[in-house]
């Protein structure tokens, strides 16, 4: 880590903790535990550890009840079935479960932006991966902020430069939270890698906003 990505915590560590009761869950509306990492003078990640306790009955719920599909994509020329399972909700009302709506509006009143939509990531295993990319298609935008929570498994989420360079390790672990911030989607990548030690299930609520995956109009 560089100067420049030092990790600073956003809220006096004496903060109460505001625990909203969602179901058998709990989410820290004060974001107490939130520390910034600025990758440059553009970018940031946070991490919230902890943010949400008490997830294992969600992620059992999404498990069984999130609508899971297979998807593939071309990569050059020839199509591949993508290393983990997807569930999509443009509309977070449809959401199959209350606490992720309720996230949504959380996370919404924190970073100022309307959560609408959200993805699920399914890790099966530790083979399972997402790859170094930006989120092109939900941030249209020179800025967002896009929230992702973590359930099941740690595993690591790694991020760098577009343009090459040293990356930044997380490791977030059950009910953390992780928010990409700034130009982050235009200048750096992130991924979920494969690993080699055994890991279990790990599920990813990754949140959008119909107003960041729409371009500024330039009039
Ligand atoms: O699973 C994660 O933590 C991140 C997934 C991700 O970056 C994506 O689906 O765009
Ligand atoms: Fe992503």
């Amino acid at each position: 880590m560089t100067s420049s990505q030092r990790r600073t915590p956003l809220s006096p560590g004496t903060a109460q903790l505001d625990l909203l009761a969602t179901g058998e869950s709990a989410i820290d509306a004060t974001f107490a535990t939130a520390y910034r990492i600025q990758l440059d003078d553009t970018s940031w990640v946070e991490h919230v550890p902890g943010w949400l306790s008490g997830g294992q009955r969600l992620l059992e719920a999404l498990l069984a009840g999130a609508g899971w599909e297979q998807r593939e994509r071309w990569m050059v020329n020839r199509m591949v079935v993508e290393p983990r399972l997807t569930a999509e909700y443009q509309d977070v009302a449809d959401a199959p479960e209350a606490e992720l709506r309720t996230a949504a509006a959380i996370l919404s009143r924190h970073y100022g932006v309307p959560y609408d939509g959200l993805w699920l990531n399914l890790y099966r295993d530790h083979r399972d991966s997402t790859g170094w990319h930006g989120d092109w298609s939900t941030c249209r935008r020179d800025e967002c902020v896009v929230p992702v929570i973590s359930l099941g498994a740690t595993r690591r989420f790694l991020l760098k430069p577009r343009t090459g360079g040293r990356s930044v390790t997380l490791t977030p672990a059950a009910g953390d939270l992780v928010v990409m911030g700034g130009r982050c989607q235009r200048d750096w990548r992130h991924c979920v890698p494969k690993q080699t030690a055994p890991a279990g299930v790990r599920v990813s609520v990754n949140f959008s906003s119909r107003l960041q995956a729409t371009k500024p109009s330039t009039t």
